[in-house]
């Protein structure tokens, strides 16, 4: 039986009060969600949360919530969605006492029911950025990564099964978006800097509401 997930209450009002645009940040293991995102608080001054980034500093807390993390991460499967989202939350809130004038969610929604709880609890995206990218390409990434990252997940198996976890439970994100005509599909081959132009161009056309 999975564990129970410990919650608290989130006073989600001064959140939803601010009402900033939000970014969702979607690609597979490796696309360069978290390169690119990097770029892009530099030019606009958006807040980047990764959801990942939050899960690995909620490990290292060493609370009751981190230690039921490893595993999962390690397995490469997704965290429950309620654990995610509460950290989410937690991220935004206190961002949004800082000032934050909008935000990149890198890494989130990892499938279509998280896109849905956010979006119903909290507001809706102003877009998603896909950053898509061959397989075999990501696996390159992910290896040249792994010799300097310390991720417990940058290994082969690891990789394998995260791929495999994009595939079935995210890959129908891109579809749910693309459906409701809120997706960005941006081709992520290339170079750094020749992907950060489109992405620009993209963000330009809503710059204005920034
Ligand atoms: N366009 C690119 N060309 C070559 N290497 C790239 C490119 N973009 C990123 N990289 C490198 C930087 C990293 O070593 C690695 C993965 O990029 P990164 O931004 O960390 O991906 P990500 O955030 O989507 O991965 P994850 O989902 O695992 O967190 O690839
Ligand atoms: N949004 C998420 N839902 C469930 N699990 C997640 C989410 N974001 C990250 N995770 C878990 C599973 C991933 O393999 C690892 C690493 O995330 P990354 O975005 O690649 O840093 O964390
Ligand atoms: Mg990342």
């Amino acid at each position: 039986m999975a564990p129970t997930v410990e919650r608290k209450k989130i006073d989600l009002a001064p959140l939803k009060a601010a009402n900033v645009p939000i970014f969702f940040i979607v690609g597979g293991p490796g696309s360069g969600k978290g390169t690119q995102c990097d770029k892009i608080v530099a030019k606009y001054g958006l807040t980047h949360l990764s959801s990942g980034d939050l899960l690995r500093d909620e490990v290292k807390s060493g609370s009751p919530r981190g230690a039921q993390l490893t595993a999962i991460m390690e397995s490469g499967a997704l965290v429950p969605l309620e654990v995610v989202l509460d950290l989410v939350k937690e991220a935004m809130l206190i961002a949004i006492e800082k000032g934050s004038k909008g935000f990149l969610i890198d890494g989130y929604p990892r499938e279509v029911a998280q896109g849905q709880q956010f979006e119903s609890e909290i507001q809706e995206a102003k877009l998603v950025l896909f950053f898509d990218v061959a397989e075999e390409t990501l696996v390159k990434r992910l290896l040249g990564r792994a010799e300097t990252s310390g991720r417990a997940d940058d290994n082969i198996d690891t990789i394998k099964k995260r791929l495999h976890t994009f595939v079935t439970s995210t890959a129908p994100v891109v579809d749910y978006y693309e459906s409701k005509g809120k997706l960005v599909r941006i081709n992520a081959e290339g170079s750094v800097d020749d992907i950060f132009g489109v992405v620009v161009a993209n963000l330009d056309k809503v710059t204005s509401k920034i």
